[in-house]
């Protein structure tokens, strides 16, 4: 389990926040660890801010909602750097299916972490066809802490990585749920 590396209030300008992202498959727990992080920064009395792409639509307008219906109020927007816009002076900033964002969430984590906030991201690592997902790659890069999540394979109860299309589509956004996706491991996804 994560711990956090400091949970007291981060004082504006100091130059002291952080970057800590959550990546995996679908169903590998990413929204709910996002959720426990931020109930507790929540509890330490700390101002707390969440986002979420307004493409992602699936559960809930204004929440971010698990697999397993957790949820914590949200804020949708439509690009990156409205998260900038609304984030005031808040000590948490956390943003869920950062996938979907445009590159310019880099920079805009960066600016928030530089401001003295705690950034908690969490989003998937790999497409359909086990490619990188949009910034995650280089949201990797710049965080402070990663941390890697594992779903079950529903084919023999391994530990999945990867994001499999029941569909044929091939575009790269098609959202969904069990209806669309299972996770597999590197070997039930067809990958060895
Ligand atoms: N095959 C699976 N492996 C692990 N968890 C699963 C699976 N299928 C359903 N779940 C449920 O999904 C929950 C995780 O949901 P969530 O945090 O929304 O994942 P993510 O954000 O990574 O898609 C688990 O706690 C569990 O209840
Ligand atoms: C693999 C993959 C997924 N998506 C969509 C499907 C879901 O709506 C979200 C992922 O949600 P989760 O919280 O991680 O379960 O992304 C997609 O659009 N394209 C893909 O390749
Ligand atoms: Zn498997």
């Amino acid at each position: 389990m994560f711990v956090e590396p400091h949970i007291g209030r981060e004082e504006e300008g100091t130059g002291k926040g952080w970057i800590e992202l959550i990546c995996g498959s679908m169903f590998s727990g990413k929204t709910e660890e996002l959720i426990r992080r931020l109930n507790r920064a929540l509890i330490a009395q700390q101002k707390v801010e969440i986002f979420k792409p307004k493409v992602d639509t699936r559960y809930h307008d204004t929440e971010v909602v698990s697999h397993n219906k957790t949820k914590i109020r949200s804020t949708p927007v439509d690009f990156a750097e409205d998260i900038l816009l609304f984030s005031g002076n808040s000590h948490v900033v956390g943003i869920d299916e950062a996938q979907f964002f445009d590159a310019e969430i880099v920079s805009v984590v960066n600016t928030l972490a530089n401001q003295g906030k705690r950034v908690i991201i969490a989003g998937l690592d790999m497409d359909f066809s086990g490619k990188a997902f949009g910034p995650i790659p280089e949201l990797m890069a710049v965080s402070e802490y990663v941390t890697k999540v594992h779903a079950i394979c529903v084919k023999c109860g391994g530990i999945a990585s990867y994001s499999y299309r029941l569909s044929k589509d091939t575009e790269k956004v098609v959202l969904g749920e069990k209806d669309k996706y299972e996770p597999r491991c590197r070997r039930c996804f067809g990958m060895g």
